[in-house]
């Protein structure tokens, strides 16, 4: 422990690591950046100031003294505001508007416009799709891009007087506003805004991943001269400043920020500042902004301005057009001169040796670097430094090459020249591992003090997910053996994970290509293979829906392997399918990309469920025996290993205990307790664990069914109940399985229960809870045909219903004491509700005497009101017999020609323990509360209880029944009976 301590003291001391390096692509290849990792601060007006345009009509000298404000702005951070700029709002708020209608489009609607149709990127992309920043994720974003038309242009233009060249330029397509004109005016108020735009979308995302910058829009600078942009009010465009410091750059009201581009810092000599900027839409509300992209025609040829050199500051650079230099950097296809911001490089094709074309003459050498040689830049490189001037101050690994140029050396020397050549490849191969080698060991080093960093300034917190449960600075210490001293092996493990991974994943080509992408199937058959598991598969992961399986919207794009996996389970139920040859090869994509998978950690939970999938035979038919999978006990082991990893459990308890589960925690319970149940059925599990598994099951199905238009035939049956009742016999059979039979029961109950309130009945908790007596109308409305189906069916599900209520209270009352009484909150509420459908049907329409029914809610009540934290289900017994005993009363004295003669033998008959009834003459009192569940709010009404029976003489009151003694408030809310089914086998948020 000492030290533990000591060492926490030095780590505590040690200087920090301050930065972390972010790739940037640019026209001059991958650019590296020091970056603070401090949180991101807001600009203050002399970083970004706000520059009011209304001079700029103004006198010779209000314009110059505006120039010089923009110049200098231009000149310092390169990012400004501008109001005063004369674009009407109406334009403004109409495109706002249209972008919305468009972004709000299911996504089948705005894949018909998709760019993919395009010739220049125009048109709609999807999210994740780019990945400007190759430190940082994906983009979490959509746009929509059109290009300026001369067809719109509010000065009208002779089309047939444009120059060819000028028209071979244009990048303009009609296809975004034929495919988009079903939305009225969209391209009308689009042109009418910018004749020549992007519209971001940036969905709100509030699970910004721990591992890597989760962006909307990832790192880069813009390629053209200056972009005006207009963004909506949520905010998160940061700029890179140069302390390499985050700056937030927050929307003020009828601006537009303006930021210089690549092309004008070149064509300036480097004297304007185009600035990193990027976009994190970590916010609960969905973001947009439409910037312009001003530039030349991309052919256009630009000298440096004269203006901007001078004799000690030479032109850098040669005359280029904006289309050459980003070419230089992206190679040739598709053609980057229809991107508005650099694109990931493509890999440069190997260079030709002098080996693979001999005939290649002897060449001079002339001392040039990589980039000032594509750039067409005159290089000075200096041996001493190892590097040119321009490189240096770009802050780019100047690699030298020695290139040959044809002519000058003699045909023998070739073999020579060539390992000269490739000696220097490798030289600056080994020169730029080894740069990248130290860039990401300062990376990973720096992520395990990243978290420190980043939690000490909450609010901007880029990592909100990776605010542990841990109370103090010993946990935040570099040395992950010094968690060992407090905290569980799996933490060190994760955090050993972490470090010595920076979060990375090993590439895994093929496992990140889905079945579409590979041209396995089509579209249109993986979604119905999707919707197929849905409908067969899905108890395996206990979800029943896509987005039960991934946070994102759209599961293949959230994980091309688990999409995959779901399409290959359910081609066992597409005869055309099963057992061809697509169907072996989508199995062996699957495998490869199994393999990959396992090599790749950490793993995500989609990537688990993937795994765990694959532990079955999925190329055995309906009947065959899937689980004789020979990997499968291995496979479910190592996700339980991963899921351990991956899972954290302690942050999920702590949202438990504050009923504040999140849709991805229960995601991840759900998983974790299947791979278990699983992995133990291979392990030979206990019965015990056979019969949670039995109910999950069941309640899955339950769940599924509840989603369904008719769960129930007209007899009140359930071909998947009576599935799951054939599998799990042997278990229901034993005499230790009451509980599974109550969920057996309640299940069914459940959805007897959905099918009567189908049917018209009234089972809600205002009819259940009512302080009147309660009968049900037995006039059938046969008046039609349809009228008396419907009549018989619905006393077929009454009666039904009263026989499993019966059933669960029997069985419950059945248990040993002990086993009763550490039953699950949730499922004792199970209890009371079927005590308040029990007493719902009187006897004719139950079929069971109103003397059983008293005898079992009596002991029932009496166990509650013994039994510990059952405040709800007392209120509700007590209230079901209330209620059983007032019509008992009310039939009695109907019975006996109004004459109440409902004896002292009677009561004893329904009391055989009278003494034992535990009733008490004490008033209850519950204490009112709040309890959210589901995002619910459910109060729970104050009761006061009046006695119901004296023990001294029950038959007296039995005469004169009391009051009812509970009033529940009119907009007491009962919750489902089954959230309370299938909140109780988890214990889930239970409610005390
Ligand atoms: O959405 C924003 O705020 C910035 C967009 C941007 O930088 C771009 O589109 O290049
Ligand atoms: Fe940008």
């Amino acid at each position: 422990m000492a030290t533990a301590t000591m060492t926490t003291a030095t780590m505590a001391a040690a200087p920090a690591a301050e930065t972390y390096k972010l790739e940037l692509m640019s026209a001059y290849g991958p650019v590296f950046r020091d970056v603070l990792n401090t949180a991101p601060r807001d600009c203050d007006s002399s970083e970004v100031p706000t520059i009011d345009l209304s001079n700029v009509r103004g006198s010779d000298q209000e314009r110059k003294a505006l120039a010089k404000t923009i110049q200098e702005a231009a000149e310092n951070t390169g990012f400004f505001y501008i109001k005063n700029h004369g674009i009407p709002k109406a334009h403004i708020d109409a495109a706002f508007k249209q972008a919305q209608a468009f972004f709000s489009q299911p996504t089948e609607k705005k894949a018909e416009v998709s760019h993919k149709q395009s010739k220049y990127f125009n048109g709609w992309s999807e999210r994740r799709e780019t990945g400007i920043s190759p430190t940082e994720s994906r983009d979490h974003r959509e746009g929509f891009s059109f290009r300026y038309d001369p067809k719109f242009d509010p000065e009208p233009k002779d089309l047939d007087a444009i120059p060819e060249d000028v028209k071979n330029c244009l990048r303009c397509e009609d296809f975004v506003w034929d495919r988009t004109a079903h939305l009225p005016e969209f391209k009308e108020d689009m042109v009418a805004y910018w004749r020549d735009s992007v519209v971001n979308y940036y969905p709100k995302n509030t699970e910004a991943k721990d591992t890597v910058i989760d962006v909307g829009l990832g790192a880069h600078t813009d390629l053209q001269c200056f972009t005006f942009l207009w963004q909506d009010y949520v905010g998160g465009l940061q700029v890179l400043n140069k302390e390499g410091q985050w700056i937030k750059v927050p929307p003020v009201p009828d601006t537009f920020v303006v930021n210089i581009g690549d092309f004008l810092m070149r064509l300036s000599n480097d004297r304007f500042q185009s600035t990193v900027h990027r976009v994190f839409n970590y916010a609960p509300e969905d973001r947009y902004s439409m910037p312009f992209f001003f530039g030349f025609n991309f052919n256009e040829k630009c000298t440096v301005l004269p203006s901007c050199t001078s004799e000690e500051n030479p032109p850098k650079y040669e005359p280029i057009s904006c289309g050459e230099m980003n070419r230089e950097n992206a190679g040739d296809e598709p053609d980057p001169s229809d991107q508005e911001r650099p694109m990931q490089p493509k890999q440069h094709a190997a260079e030709e040796t002098v080996e693979d074309n001999p005939s290649h003459k002897r060449r001079r050498r002339v001392f040039s670097c990589e980039s000032c040689q594509r750039l067409k830049c005159k290089c000075d490189y200096d041996f001493n430094l190892q590097s040119c001037r321009r490189c240096q101050i770009l802050r780019i690994t100047c690699s030298r090459r020695e290139t040959v140029e044809m002519g000058d050396l003699m045909t023998s020397d070739i073999n020579n020249n060539s390992i000269q050549d490739r000696l220097s490849k490798t030289e600056n191969a080994l020169r730029e591992i080894t740069t990248q080698l130290e860039a990401l060991t300062k990376q990973i080093e720096q992520s395990s003090c990243k978290r420190a960093h980043i939690q000490s300034s909450s609010t901007d917190s880029l990592y909100p997910h990776d605010a542990e449960t841990f109370g103090d600075g010993l946990e935040q210490v570099l040395d992950p053996a010094d968690h060992a001293v407090r905290s569980a092996p799996v933490v060190v493990l994760r955090d050993l994970d972490r470090r010595y991974t920076g979060g990375h994943r090993r590439p895994r080509t093929l496992a990140d290509v889905d079945l579409v992408e590979s041209q396995l199937i089509h579209e249109n058959m993986a979604r119905e293979l999707i919707q197929l598991f849905f409908h067969h598969r899905s108890d395996r992961l206990i979800v029943s829906e896509p987005n039960n399986l991934t946070s994102s919207d759209i599961l293949r794009d959230a994980s091309p392997f688990l999409h995959s996996v779901c399409c290959l389970h359910a081609i066992i139920y597409r005869e055309d399918l099963f057992g061809t040859a697509t169907h072996r090869k989508i199995y062996e994509h699957n495998r490869i990309s199994l393999g990959k998978v396992l090599l790749s950690v950490p793993l995500t939970l989609e990537d688990i469920q993937g795994v765990f999938l694959m532990s079955e035979n999925v190329m055995a038919g309906h009947g065959d025996n899937g689980k004789e999978y020979i990997d499968s006990w291995m496979l479910t082991g190592y996700c339980i290993t991963q899921a351990m990893l991956s899972i954290s459990f302690s942050e999920i308890v702590k949202n438990i205990r504050q009923d504040i589960t999140t849709p991805e925690d229960q995601r991840a319970i759900r998983l974790w307790s299947t791979i278990c149940l699983d992995h133990l059925y291979f392990y030979g599990a206990s019965m015990q664990d056979g019969m949670l598994l039995a109910e999950i099951l069941l309640c899955t199905t339950l769940l599924q069914k509840l989603g369904t238009q008719a769960p129930l035939d007209p007899e009140g049956h359930c071909i998947e109940f009576a599935a799951w009742k054939d599998k799990w016999n042997h278990l229901l059979s034993m005499p230790t399985a009451s509980m599974l039979r109550i969920g057996y029961f309640s299940a069914c109950l459940i959805l007897l229960i959905r099918s009567l309130e189908d049917l018209g009945e009234n089972l809600q908790s205002t009819t259940l809870l009512s302080n009147s007596s309660p009968t049900v109308s037995n006039e059938f409305s046969t008046s039609t045909e349809q009228g008396a189906t419907q009549d018989s069916i619905r006393v077929k599900l009454r009666s039904k219903a009263s026989k499993y209520a019966q059933s669960i209270i029997e069985t419950f009352l059945n248990m040993p004491s002990s086993l009763r009484d550490s039953i699950a909150s949730n499922r004792c509420l199970c209890l009371g509700y079927s005590a308040l459908i029990l007493t719902h049907y009187d006897e004719t329409q139950s079929s069971i005497s109103d003397e059983h029914k008293l005898n079992l809610i009596t002991r029932f009540e009496e166990w509650l009101n013994n039994a510990p934290g059952t405040t709800w289900a007392i209120m509700f017994g007590r209230l079901a017999k209330q209620k059983l005993m007032s019509r008992v009363h009310s039939n009695s004295f109907n019975q006996r020609g109004g004459q109440s003669v409902f004896s002292r033998t009677d009561a004893r008959k329904a009391f055989p323990n009278r003494d034992q009834m535990g009733f008490s003459s004490q008033r209850i009192a519950l204490k009112t509360t709040e309890r959210v569940r589901n995002g619910r709010q459910i109060p729970i009404a104050a009761a006061i209880g009046e006695p119901i029976l004296t023990p001294t003489d029950a038959a007296s009151v039995w005469s004169t029944p009391a009051p009812l003694s509970y009033e529940f408030q009119p907009d007491f809310v009962f919750p489902n009976m089954e959230d309370f089914f299938s909140g109780g086998f988890l214990d889930f948020g239970g409610l005390e």
